[in-house]
């Protein structure tokens, strides 16, 4: 074990309410919005493939020019009620919203920086107005926070040089302003979700993530931040040196999920960030340019990741004129119809330990009603679920959530193997089966000689 002064704070999960409450919320709605919906992946009419919120990159398009662009910044149509709305129907109990991405442009009136929506045609302030908005449909919100900025002269990649380190010791204090700003304008910010931090000079400036994650919590007792802020004394991140993870849950999870026997991720709290398209995360204006995820993939995901004791951040790109785009819309619709009846296997939803992942679904545990839920998303030919039952646990009884009324036959056909009589039915989206269990210990078995 290394002596570390910037390593992990502490080990296991946080059981504080507000963390508590962060892990029973599984569902959320990420945000990315700036600059860079305007041209929309476009660039003098040529479409870049790659992820819209890179297109500065990408198109080779100069700090001045890019800049420009917040001239240009006026989402008429924004209106961040209806944002909220349709953020409480599709079911999503938190938000995280990108305050500055890496192009630098804050959406509020930051007074650390000029580049921000103040200054744009606009000008109102869009982070608080989305805050209001989403806390008065009850649902939490988090700002995404990009440490990285390619606006900022003092930004740096790496230090190289004593210039290097005095540029970047300013730009670590013009970002540590930004932060306090954030925690103390905004004073129900329930985490911060923090990005861009993979560069040399993050990694060798570990001792400022740890203030600002001490600072953040000083600020805003309760608030959640994410591993990706951390690096520690030898420039490891995420998980310190020793292995132990800093922050207070494991951010590493983009665009891709643990896989779902994966059981390592369940002693630590985690969470899934995912892109409808294969790599939008900024509004792009050809939205098929790649594949986009059905809702039912998006459903499966979200079970996937509850199963696991994870939680799901789905990200939405809102156009330059603050509307959704409607195939956003039609997605959060459907998603929205099916966590209507399907919530209870989702909210306060964990890792059912003992439960064997079966091919037709996932287990999912709630940790206030102790029932367990069974989502299926692969009948078998048979009609029958297989389950394997943990050790003196059996099944007292199987009824579909939809409509608890319907019996369904399980039958024990071994020692704690069961089989599950699906009724026969169609079932034109995933379900869930509400199991109740009980504690019993009649063993009518003879196990197998070897
Ligand atoms: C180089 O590969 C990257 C770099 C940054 C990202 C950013 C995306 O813009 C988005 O903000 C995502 C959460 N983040 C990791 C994604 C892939």
């Amino acid at each position: 074990k290394k002596q570390l002064k910037y390593g992990a704070q502490y080990k296991g999960k946080r059981e504080d309410a507000a963390m508590q409450k962060w892990r029973s919320n599984r569902f959320g709605q990420f945000i990315h919005w700036g600059l860079y919906a305007i041209p929309g992946g476009e660039w003098k009419g040529k479409t870049y493939p790659y992820a819209a919120e890179f297109l500065k990159s990408s198109a080779h398009i100069s700090n001045a020019t890019w800049d420009s662009l917040s001239y240009k910044f006026n989402p008429v149509k924004f209106d961040p009620k209806a944002w909220a709305k349709m953020a409480k129907n599709m079911g999503v109990k938190y938000m995280t919203i990108t305050t500055k991405h890496h192009e630098g442009f804050s959406l509020w009136p930051s007074k650390y920086s000029e580049f921000n929506v103040a200054n744009t045609p606009y000008k109102k302030d869009i982070i608080g107005a989305l805050v209001k908005a989403y806390n008065s449909e009850g649902i939490d919100v988090n700002f995404y926070y990009s440490v990285l900025d390619w606006h900022h002269p003092d930004w740096r990649y790496d230090i190289q040089s004593k210039e290097d380190s005095i540029a970047f010791s300013r730009y670590l204090n013009f970002a540590q302003n930004q932060l306090r700003e954030l925690a103390e304008n905004y004073p129900t910010v329930k985490g911060f979700w923090f990005d861009g931090t993979w560069d040399k000079s993050i990694k060798k400036n570990g001792w400022w993530t740890l203030k600002i994650e001490k600072m953040l919590k000083e600020i805003r007792p309760g608030v959640v931040v994410n591993s990706r802020l951390r690096a520690d004394d030898f420039g490891s991140r995420h998980f310190d040196s020793n292995g132990d993870m800093m922050g207070d849950y494991e951010s590493g999870y983009e665009r891709r999920l643990p896989s779902p026997t994966d059981t390592q991720v369940i002693h630590r709290d985690w969470e899934a960030c995912m892109t409808i398209p294969e790599n939008q995360w900024g509004y792009h204006k050809k939205w098929d340019i790649s594949y986009t995820k059905t809702p039912f993939e998006l459903i499966e995901m979200l079970a996937q990741t509850t199963s696991l004791g994870g939680n799901f951040l789905l990200n939405f790109g809102p156009q330059a004129d603050g509307m959704i785009r409607t195939e956003e819309q039609q997605i959060a619709e459907t998603i929205g119809n099916w966590m209507k009846i399907n919530h209870p296997a989702i909210y306060n939803g964990g890792y059912a330990k003992g439960w064997q992942r079966q091919d037709w679904g996932y287990f999912t545990q709630n940790e206030k009603d102790k029932k367990l839920y069974a989502i299926v998303f692969n009948i078998p030919i048979s009609g029958i679920l297989k389950i394997q039952t943990p050790e003196g646990v059996s099944i007292g009884k199987a009824s579909l959530l939809e409509n608890t009324n319907s019996k369904i036959t399980i039958k024990e056909i071994a020692k704690r193997q069961i089989n599950l009589y699906l009724p026969k039915q169609s079932f034109p989206a995933p379900f869930v089966i509400v199991l109740d269990t009980a504690n019993e210990n009649k063993n009518n078995y003879i196990d197998a000689k070897t």
